[in-house]
């Protein structure tokens, strides 16, 4: 955008034809000597964290215009198929770092996101279905809110749909050809200029200006739809430019600006999405509010391939795993877990084994707290510990961990801080087979665990009430201990039969040994975590009762048996 008062814009405006000089002296914004796609620090309050902004491919200081608050607005999908693995990466990876923000570092986010529910894709599935347009952007834009909450996916502050917000479009639209930089043709459609804005466009990247093709009506072949006329059977609503509908892009200029103005603090969606559809967005936006940089900070997340593929995972490309099916075999932790274990921005591939390796670390996790309880408990006795160097380790983690999140939401420095936590926790409880009165350190212990629980919290993963599945691939070890109490049940009834002698009523003498081995496994059994009781005047054979913790040897598990 130029201004009438610095000398590039007013030289600049009279190479322009008079009727655009006059235009844009009316609706000149503040000149911010921003030239070409140079990115301006935007002024504010420093949160002390950095942030990889496409804008500028580096690391900058995240400076938000409000103190506490981050105006965020994200793209949402194109509602005309199921949501897969590549949606689930994307939505789950800013689901974390929009936590890290808020929980970690007290910025509220407010989020907005638009549900693409009119679009060239929603229209051709409609009639290869022969289904209604709105049914069918309706039915998927409910299964993918529906996919988002199984992964524990905070929804934004606000879904807003194209469909609903097709007047402000317009009035979008208007504005910007009043400034002067679309045009309408003939047939009905209207194209944003691009070489209006000259040397503004390409922030991303993007093509050189070049003739647009025969038959075309653009002025230039960069030059995109603002809004489209319809053609026969394809929904349509009414404008100044005859009946039609909105291009793809002005959507989410339009819907950004009637959340959150004519400025924005961050701007997310996957790195596809870069060009040209944020490029395109940031055109409309800054020729609409004639500002010089409408959004400060653009975060993409890199790209879930499945493993060998170059391709992303896509709709288009029926390449696609559904996030319902993956959840037949994987828990919403672990694909949290497996998005942690990579930074946001980098590609991921995804396979079973990647996904094997994420529940491993979760389970790792899992079982050093089970044990730690344990420990605190008294059901595991271990040789004393290092509690000083202890302390150390959890203060180090503390702050590596912090760092890591700062640095541009590091969530796999992040991760490898806390699992070398694990490591140093693990290698203190060396448990002891005979109880001791050795000295204890429980409360070093509590500390670990109530941090890693916290850092498990601020990711969205949350293991109080989680049965991990330690031994589902490798044999029950339920099952084990269940056999075990039910062999020591029929030994101990056989033992404490009596005889029907008359002379000498009572047990067996000889099945008093019996009896004896019964009581010395329950008592050996005891610290392992694994406890007998009766319950109640239950006859049935025992069964495994309580929470089925994890760790080899340390749980909580309750057998009913008669003790
Ligand atoms: N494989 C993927 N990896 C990471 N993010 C993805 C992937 N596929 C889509 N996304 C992101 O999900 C959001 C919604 O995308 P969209 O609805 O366009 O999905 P799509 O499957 O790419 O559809 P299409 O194939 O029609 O382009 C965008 O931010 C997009 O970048
Ligand atoms: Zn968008």
């Amino acid at each position: 955008m130029r201004c009438i008062f610095c000398l590039r814009c007013v030289v600049s405006a009279f190479l322009q034809t008079p009727f655009e000089i006059i235009l844009r002296a009316l609706h000149t914004g503040p000149c911010s000597n921003i030239s070409g796609t140079e990115w301006t620090k935007p002024s504010g309050f420093d949160t002390g964290l950095k942030v990889f902004n496409s804008l500028t491919k580096q690391k900058e200081p995240l400076i938000l215009a409000r103190e506490g608050v981050a105006t965020w607005y994200s793209c949402g999908p194109t509602v005309y198929d199921h949501a897969h693995l590549g949606h689930a990466c994307s939505y789950v990876r800013f689901d974390i770092v929009q936590r890290i923000l808020s929980k970690l570092f007290g910025i509220t986010v407010i989020h907005a996101m638009v549900i693409t529910d009119i679009d060239d894709k929603i229209i051709k599935r409609s009639w290869e279905e022969n289904i209604c347009s709105t049914v069918i952007a309706s039915m998927y834009e409910e299964e993918f809110k529906r996919d988002m909450l199984s992964l524990k996916v905070i929804p934004p502050a606000v879904y807003l749909r194209v469909t609903e917000n097709v007047p402000q479009i317009v009035a979008f639209i208007d504005r910007i050809i009043k400034n002067g930089h679309a045009y309408t043709t003939q047939e009905g459609d209207v194209y944003f200029d691009i070489k209006s804005i000259g040397e503004r466009y390409g922030k991303f990247g993007g093509a050189a200006d070049s003739q647009p093709e025969p038959g075309s009506h653009k002025r230039d072949a960069r030059d995109f739809a603002l809004w489209k006329k319809s053609k026969a059977g394809e929904p349509y609503w009414e404008s100044p430019w005859g009946r039609g509908r909105p291009g793809w892009h002005i959507e989410c200029s339009t819907i950004a600006s009637t959340v959150f103005g004519s400025q924005l603090d961050i701007h997310s969606g996957g790195i596809d999405l870069a060009f040209p559809h944020h490029e395109n967005e940031i055109a409309q936006s800054e020729a609409y509010h004639q500002c010089a940089q409408w959004a400060n900070y653009f975060l993409h997340s890199g790209h879930l391939h499945l493993k060998g593929s170059v391709e992303k995972m896509s709709k288009s490309l029926k390449n696609y795993i559904t996030i319902k099916d993956f959840l037949k075999s994987y828990s919403a932790n672990e694909f949290r877990m497996f998005c942690l274990l990579t930074k946001y921005r980098s590609a991921i591939d995804y396979s079973d084994g990647s996904m094997l390796e994420a529940r491993s670390s979760l389970e790792s996790i899992s079982s050093f707290i089970h044990d730690t309880q344990a420990y605190m408990k008294g059901q595991l006795q271990c040789a004393p510990v290092q509690e000083a160097f202890l302390w150390e380790r959890l203060a180090e983690a503390k702050s590596s961990v912090l760092k890591a999140l700062a640095e541009d939401f590091d969530t796999a420095r992040a991760v490898s801080a806390v699992m070398s936590l694990v490591h140093h926790g693990n290698r203190q409880l060396q448990p002891v087979s005979k109880s001791g009165e050795g000295a204890r350190s429980p409360a070093v212990f509590a500390a670990i665990v109530t941090y890693i629980r916290d850092v498990l919290d601020v990711f969205g993963i949350e293991l109080l009430h989680t049965r991990v599945r330690v031994y589902d691939h490798s044999g029950s070890m339920e099952g084990v201990v269940e056999q075990l109490a039910r062999f020591r049940s029929q030994v101990r009834a056989f033992a404490l039969a009596r005889h029907e002698s008359a002379t000498k009523p009572g047990l067996y003498p000889e099945r008093i040994p019996l009896l004896t081995a019964c009581d010395t496994l329950r008592n050996d059994l005891a610290p392992l975590g694994v406890i007998l009781k009766v319950f109640g005047l239950c006859k049935q054979w025992p069964r495994v009762r309580g929470d089925y913790g994890v760790g080899l040897f340390f749980r909580s598990w309750i057998l009913g048996s008669s003790p």
